[in-house]
């Protein structure tokens, strides 16, 4: 047995492990921005599906997959499925026929998300509130706080709803509050 070679083995199987862990985290980090291209998009009263930017999305993945020597087709398929969850966390069909699916324009489709929890409130930030005041903070009171108001800090702040800050589950789910 050649205890080298597996030692060598076993650090190439810690560094793939961490590997497909950032592979991971990086597609939840996309899925988590595609939600927010989904709720621009309604916004702007654009439809959600957009086949153009998808065939834009695989052209450049296959162009890097080339320049590196990786198979063209591993990264079109990592980014079909990549696209696939995208489409499927905007609430959409994850089949990319476009056609078949793109809701009308203007439509409230993407604010339906079915895996991840409600948009929280603006936090709370007990430091910056005035005392008896009963509000909620904003950016502008305090660096890192919810960013509510847009002018002055005071009078534009959120009125307190509740004393909770904002919902656990959605700090656990990785979400920033803005
Ligand atoms: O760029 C967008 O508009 C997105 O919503 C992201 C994305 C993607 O996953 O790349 C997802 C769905 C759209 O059909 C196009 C692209």
């Amino acid at each position: 047995m050649d205890t080298m070679a597996d030692g060598s083995l076993a650090r190439m199987r810690l560094a793939i492990g961490g590997i497909d862990h950032a592979l991971v985290l990086l597609l939840g980090a996309r899925a988590r921005l595609a939600v927010r291209a989904g709720r621009c998009k309604v916004r702007a009263g654009r439809p959600l599906a957009d086949p153009e930017r998808e065939a834009r999305v695989h052209r450049r993945v296959e162009a890097v997959a080339r320049r590196i020597g990786l198979p063209a087709s591993t990264a079109d398929g990592l980014a079909a499925l990549a696209i696939a969850d995208a489409r499927r966390a905007q609430g959409i069909d994850p089949d990319p026929d476009p056609a078949a699916h793109a809701p009308p324009i203007g439509s409230r489709h993407a604010m339906h998300i079915p895996h991840l929890p409600p948009r929280p409130p603006p936090r709370s930030c007990a430091s910056c509130l005035r005392p008896g005041a009963g509000r909620r903070c904003c950016a502008r009171c305090r660096p890192g706080c919810s960013s509510a108001c847009s002018s002055a800090p005071w009078p534009r702040c959120w009125p307190r709803r509740s004393p909770m800050a904002a919902s656990t589950s959605w700090r656990d789910a990785g979400w920033a509050s803005t």
